[in-house]
């Protein structure tokens, strides 16, 4: 079983290994509130106002840097989607890896300390 715990633990490397469908559906059920659409793991954060929602993108900025893996981010008033896929698995056509899960469990643990 994998938890988010162990997750947040880990550093997204390099990786051509996708996930399998089972891989990634052990692993939706570690990290809240995440789902996969449209070939990506996705979960939309909620917020206050802009000036939260802001805020956490900053804080997300350094663990996003850190282990190169960005999501792409869309931004409301009150609300951020994150989304993650894996460029290089799958021989370059994409798909998931572990490295979409260590990133939604860290993002997952900066929103848990962000003020909402
Ligand atoms: C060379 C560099 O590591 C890659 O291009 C990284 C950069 N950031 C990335 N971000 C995301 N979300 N997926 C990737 O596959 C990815 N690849």
């Amino acid at each position: 079983m994998v938890t988010a715990a162990e997750l947040i633990q880990k550093r997204g490397r390099h990786t051509e290994t996708a996930l399998t469908e089972a891989e990634i559906t052990e692993h939706l059920a570690a990290v809240d509130g995440w789902a996969l659409q449209d070939g990506k793991v996705v979960k939309t954060f909620a917020f206050k106002n802009y000036y939260q929602t802001l805020a956490f993108v900053n804080a997300i900025a350094y663990v996003i840097h850190a282990d190169d893996h960005h999501p792409e981010l869309i931004i409301t008033y009150n609300r951020c989607v994150a989304k993650f896929d894996t460029h290089s698995v799958n021989g370059g056509r994409g798909g998931i890896s572990e490295n979409d899960f260590i990133s939604a469990a860290k993002l997952d643990a900066i929103y848990r300390q962000a003020a909402q």
